[in-house]
């Protein structure tokens, strides 16, 4: 008997298939993904190479590229309320999908022990999802391009280090949105380096 005319087997909603289908695409190639990494609480410094280094401990993740430090003013909060942030954006290959990698970097930021209070607040580490692929999503749950990744220089200028070519998509190229933003109290600290891990 061929599985078409198996009467017990019922029909695979179209939705299904489209899942299973997107899912199976991304499993044998890779999507290029750029996540951000702030820390304003702590050791922030050792507390982003964890970070890092947790997210390269990801099955079907791969960090491609890590970029410099920035000292950066805590951004949308009155002046002088919170500690500075560290900032850096790492560039990773992943097979997994986009929630998967919410997920995974929801993952890290509990393991960081963030504390999840007030909007904008300090927090030892915040794990966004910059982009994926030239995904354009305005699901709150996970919405990509980061709605506010293009007027953020703590983002766009570490990532433009590594990038220098890259668009964000729906936006432009991070050149020319770095180039339209302030980048007052977005610091580069030569003196620090992460890892990229091996
Ligand atoms: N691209 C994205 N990356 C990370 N989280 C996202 C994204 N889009 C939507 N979210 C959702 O936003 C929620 C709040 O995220 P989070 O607590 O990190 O916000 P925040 O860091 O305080 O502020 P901001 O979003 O401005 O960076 C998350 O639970 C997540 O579901
Ligand atoms: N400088 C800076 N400011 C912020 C940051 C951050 O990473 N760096 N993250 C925020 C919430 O994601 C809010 N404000």
């Amino acid at each position: 008997m061929t599985p078409h005319s198996d009467p017990t087997v019922q029909p695979v909603p179209t939705s299904v298939v489209e899942q299973v289908d997107a899912a199976d695409t991304t499993l044998s190639n890779p999507q290029r993904a750029v996540i951000s990494l702030g820390s304003n609480l702590g050791n922030r410094l050792e507390t982003l190479q964890g970070a890092v280094d947790a997210l390269e401990d990801t099955p079907g993740l791969r960090v491609k590229a890590v970029s410099p430090v920035y000292e950066t003013e805590p951004w949308g909060v009155e002046p002088g309320s919170q500690p500075s942030y560290f900032n850096a954006v790492v560039v990773v290959k992943t097979t997994l999908p986009p929630d998967s990698l919410l997920e995974r970097a929801h993952a890290v930021e509990e393991a960081f022990h963030r504390v999840r209070d007030e909007r904008w607040g300090p927090r030892t580490i915040d794990v966004d999802i910059v982009a994926y692929a030239d995904v354009v999503s305005d699901d709150p749950v996970l919405t990509l391009p980061h709605p506010r990744a293009h007027e953020r220089a703590f983002v766009l200028a570490p990532w433009y280090d590594v990038e220098p070519e890259a668009q964000l998509a729906g936006r432009g190229p991070v050149a020319e949105l770095l180039a339209g933003v302030t980048r007052e109290g977005v610091a580069p600290r030569v003196d620090l380096e992460l890892r990229l891990p091996e």
